[in-house]
């Protein structure tokens, strides 16, 4: 329990640093905060007069100075119980930005091993569900404040009119503790407990979306329904588990506020009857003073309830925030200008994170620039990992990759990757019109060299006889584009960045002998004058390499052209018969 305790004590002394940009506006909201509470107990002060003077000694000055006081308190109440609100929103409301735009700017910023192992889902949770939660820690934090003053101010009126009274009642205050903590405690566990399970429905529902296809082409609605429903069925136990324990939490001090009212009137009672000093606007007073109290008391432990329920949002966002990425600039980083002489991967090992599986072993391989470099071999061989190598989307276990002589972790990331074009297998359109997706990696072209770049990879015709042309907007995900128009839109953003290293990962799904012809004529002009490194599928791109990499398991088996390789009767020449069956393909 302490190492939650402390977990929670860091988080908050993390969030520090986001309060710190705005301590003058929190001091001046606290200010407010008191002289608010002052001003709403005032009243009770007003009470005791009122009755001690205007009731009993039937004085009307009195009554009316009462009143008049009341309606002067309103007005001062109203407007600093509205500013305290704007203020207290203005301050959660920029901290919450602030927080979203860092998580942000993290994510765009982390390696692509942590989104190769972390849950989009999850990830949504993170970025979403749980800086909300911390918004709202802030603001019932600061709405608990008032309340809290508003306590001590009436426990001090109540002790100045009798503190034997007042202290003799506060014997319930001990059992009240004691509830609150142990309720806060497992409504903490709760809360972490929701946010779980939020992030297994996000991540649920992102899969749903995403793989609705496979889904229905199974026929797996029920199954996926039912899956789901369980996992909604735990979110909603945890739900009323937490409403439960918020409920005892409310139940056990709404009786203590009675069992306390009772007490008051007792003794209360009883000092008014015997007089002296102890007068029936003294017992008022002290009533209101003490049933004033209860209000305040109830929604402090309601808001700090909730605070203990959203808490644990707060470590799950440093936990992101704090995560650094290991992909980083060098400090005598080199701009990668322009690429002259050759590539080498000298000695090249590779293991994923967390894994002790050499997956790349000891790769040696020398591109010269120009050529067009194919890897072939079985799934899982390494082809994949191999070339993302390249653009640093991970690094290399030991041994060195060099461009022109250069270890790639001595260039400027941005300057390397933007030299680096790359074509994945699976086409993603952003959503936004045409023109804006081909543009994606050079926002200042020229609408003729946006033109220019379509035509060369057969989509201008297509794009144009769109009712918008390039002003057509498509969905998410190009859903309303075909999948060979999807992949010519992003082979013309790859001809309009112009890149002098080219990543090509060749579709494995079969297009219509149109659609392919078209596809694989604006793979070939995107091709023209780059150093390319193709995952090839397509016989004519393995036939029209200059080099074919065979890989098998992480390692390099052999290393030729494709007469050379056929010739030499080995693993190459296996897989073309085997596998590829690429006489028919031709
Ligand atoms: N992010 C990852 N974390 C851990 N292991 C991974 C990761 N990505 C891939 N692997 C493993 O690395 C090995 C090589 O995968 P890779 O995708 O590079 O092969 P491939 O030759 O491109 O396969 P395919 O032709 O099927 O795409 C596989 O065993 C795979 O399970």
């Amino acid at each position: 329990m302490k190492v939650i305790e402390s977990e929670n004590y860091n988080s908050i002394k993390k969030l520090r640093k986001y309060m710190k940009r705005y301590s003058i506006p929190i001091f001046l909201n606290i200010l407010l905060a008191i002289i608010s509470s002052a001003v709403s107990s005032a009243p009770l002060a007003l009470i005791k007069r009122l009755f001690d003077k205007g009731i009993i000694e039937s004085n009307e000055k009195d009554i009316l100075y009462a009143a008049g006081s009341m309606i002067l308190l309103a007005i001062i109440g109203a407007v600093l119980v509205y500013w305290n609100t704007v203020f207290s929103a203005l301050i959660s409301a920029s901290i919450y930005k602030n927080i979203v735009d860092d998580i942000y700017i993290k994510i765009q910023k982390l390696d692509m091993e942590y989104f190769s192992s972390a849950k989009i889902g999850e990830l949504m949770t993170k970025v979403v569900t749980d800086p909300n939660n911390i918004n709202s820690v802030i603001k019932e934090t600061f709405n608990m404040i008032p309340e809290i003053f508003k306590v001590v101010i009436c426990f001090g009126l109540a002790l100045s009119i009798d503190w034997k009274l007042t202290l003799g009642i506060l014997i319930v205050a001990p059992v009240l503790i004691t509830v609150v903590k142990k309720y806060s405690k497992k409504l903490k566990r709760s809360g972490k407990k929701r946010q779980e399970a939020m992030g297994v429905i996000n991540s649920k529902l992102q899969e749903s979306l995403s793989g609705i296809r496979v889904i229905k082409a199974f026929a797996m609605e029920q199954e996926e329904i039912r899956d789901f429903r369980i996992k909604n069925t735990k979110l909603k136990r945890i739900a009323i588990q937490t409403a439960k324990y918020n409920a005892r939490s409310s139940a056990v001090s709404e009786a203590l506020n009675y069992i306390m009212i009772a007490g008051l009137l007792l003794a209360g009672g009883y000092r008014v009857l015997r007089g002296h000093d102890f007068t029936p606007g003294d017992f008022v007073a002290i009533m209101g003073a003490i049933s004033s109290m209860y209000a305040p008391i109830r929604r402090a432990i309601t808001r700090f309830n909730e605070i203990s329920v959203d808490i644990p949002s707060v470590g799950r966002v440093f936990e992101i925030l704090e995560e650094e990425p290991k992909i980083i600039d060098n400090e005598n980083k080199i701009l990668f200008q322009y690429f002259s002489d050759n590539i080498t991967f000298e000695n090249v090992d590779f293991k994923y994170k967390d894994s002790e599986e050499r997956i790349l072993k000891n790769i040696n391989l020398t591109v010269k620039k120009g050529e067009t470099v194919a890897f072939v071999g079985n799934s899982g061989g390494g082809k994949s990992t191999l070339v993302n190598l390249i653009p640093r989307f991970f690094d290399v276990s030991s041994g060195v990759i060099k461009i022109d002589g250069v270890d790639i972790k001595d260039y400027d990331v941005k300057s390397l990757r933007k030299n680096i074009g790359i074509v994945p297998q699976e086409t993603f359109l952003f959503s936004g019109t045409i023109l804006q997706n081909i543009k994606y990696g050079k926002r200042d072209a020229t609408f003729d060299e946006i033109k220019e770049a379509a035509k060369k990879a057969n989509a201008h015709d297509f794009i144009e006889n769109l009712e918008e042309g390039y002003n057509t907007e498509i969905g998410e995900r190009g859903v309303k584009l075909s999948g060979g128009q999807k992949q010519r839109i992003a082979i013309a953003r790859a001809i309009l960045e112009n890149p002098q290293i080219l990543i090509l990962d060749e579709a494995t799904s079969a297009l219509d002998n149109e659609s392919e012809k078209l596809v694989q004529d604006a793979l070939e002009k995107l091709m023209e004058n780059k150093t390319t490194f193709v995952i090839a599928h397509r016989l004519t791109t393995i036939e029209n390499s200059d080099k074919i990499v065979v890989l098998q398991q992480g390692e390099i088996k052999e290393i030729g052209t494709h007469t050379e390789l056929l010739e030499k009767n080995g693993l190459y020449r296996s897989l073309y018969n085997k596998n590829f069956d690429f006489s028919k393909k031709k």
